[in-house]
């Protein structure tokens, strides 16, 4: 069995990551992690753990963790993997880490989109970063895994074998992005409070959200720009919050090149993610709805080209706390420990 530690397990990625590995074959969780809550019972913050989890939680010691897990998770805010990651622990056990510390290969893009010093830059080069579909080959030898985020997993995976492939104008790219509440974490927040958000939507972050860099990163290397050199596609991302408890669904714009049918589209899409498990090819014309992936780890895409501006909308929709977090690091444990992708992740969509 892997011996699985959670830093954060009271958060909610943290706690679909209890959901998750509870329910899996080859896991069991050691390690309950929390801030606030250390010397509580995790069942009486989480009541749907009731008689399921009778564990304590304990603190944020990762050197004494590492002693004991096989694998960490840290499903913590920004910053936290990076002021305690060190040789000590990765070399006693693997990390995956839920949050963006490492998933931006260039320390200065990472200390101007997110407004912290990164305390931990001589580990950037050798995490790997998570996103499965695309590296899986180098997720399995790794020791530290940056998860990618929600949104970015959702806009990445829906652009990538259109820039891969070369069928659309770089310059032209748009991410018009939507999410479920439980995606801002279960920190009280003014702007998060029922009133706020029920009957309404909004955008935040316009120009300034932290996914941009990633998404244009990810899409660099798809499109084989040299990012570290300096060149890097821009986009426009542009995130909407909704009354909804999970979900993201990111509508993505771009200009097709000369000659680019709807049929080349398709085909570009079966080619990188025809034997994809957890990508569902919606085909063209037909658009995924964030209640059909709910509580599952899929990916739903879909797509049509408007022959009147020459531009394909491509959209991709999938449940944050799974895909987006707790069931890609899960995905990211498989893979790091030899198992099938799909291990313990075969999770049908709930509804209504
Ligand atoms: N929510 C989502 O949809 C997604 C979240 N993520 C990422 O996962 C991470 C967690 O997000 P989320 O679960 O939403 O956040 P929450 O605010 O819900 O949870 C944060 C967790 O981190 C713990 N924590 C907070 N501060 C510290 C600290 N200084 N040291 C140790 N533990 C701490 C909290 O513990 P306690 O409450 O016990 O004090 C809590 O368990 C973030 O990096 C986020 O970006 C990634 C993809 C999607
Ligand atoms: C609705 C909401 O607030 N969403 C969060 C993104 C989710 C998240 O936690 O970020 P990562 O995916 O990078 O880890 C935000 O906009 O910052």
């Amino acid at each position: 069995m892997i011996k699985a530690g959670i830093i954060g397990s009271t958060g909610y990625a943290g706690a679909e990551l209890v959901r998750l590995l509870l329910q899996h074959p080859e896991a069991e969780i050691v390690w309950y992690g929390s801030r606030s809550y250390t010397g509580q019972k995790y069942a009486d913050i989480y009541r749907n753990m009731f008689q399921i989890v009778d564990a304590d939680c304990l603190g944020d010691d990762l050197d004494e963790l590492a002693k004991q897990a096989d694998v960490i998770f840290t499903a913590t805010p920004q910053g936290f993997c990076a002021s305690v990651i060190g040789d000590g622990i990765l070399e006693n056990t693997k990390v995956i880490d839920l949050s963006a510390d490492f998933r931006l290969k260039r320390v200065d893009v990472y200390e101007q989109w997110y407004h912290l010093t990164h305390k931990a830059p001589s580990y950037i080069k050798e995490a790997v970063y998570g996103l499965c579909e695309i590296n899986r080959d180098k997720i399995a030898g790794a020791r530290l895994i940056a998860n990618p985020g929600c949104y970015t997993t959702t806009s990445i995976l829906t652009l990538y074998p259109l820039v891969r492939e070369g069928l659309i104008d770089l310059k032209s790219i748009i991410v018009d992005a939507k999410s479920g509440t439980s995606g801002a974490g279960r920190g009280a927040k003014v702007p998060n409070l029922f009133c706020e958000v029920n009957e309404s939507i909004k955008p935040y972050g316009v120009t300034t959200h932290r996914h941009t860099p990633e998404i244009e990163e990810q899409l660099s290397y798809a499109a084989g720009l040299d990012y570290m050199g300096g060149e890097s596609i821009l986009i426009n991302f542009t995130p909407h919050l909704v009354p909804m408890n999970r979900g993201i669904l990111a509508t993505c714009y771009a200009s097709l090149k000369e000659g680019v049918s709807e049929e080349r589209i398709g085909e570009a899409y079966q080619k990188y993610y025809g034997n994809e498990t957890f990508i569902r090819l919606l085909g063209a014309g037909q658009f995924p709805e964030t209640r059909w992936v709910e509580g599952s780890n899929f990916v739903d895409i879909g797509y049509k080209v408007d022959p009147r501006t020459g531009r394909v909308i491509a959209v991709g929709a999938l449940d944050n706390l799974v895909k987006g977090a707790a069931g890609q690091a899960v995905q990211n444990m498989n893979i790091l420990f030899g198992l099938p992708e799909d291990t313990g992740l075969k999770l049908v969509p709930v509804f209504p």
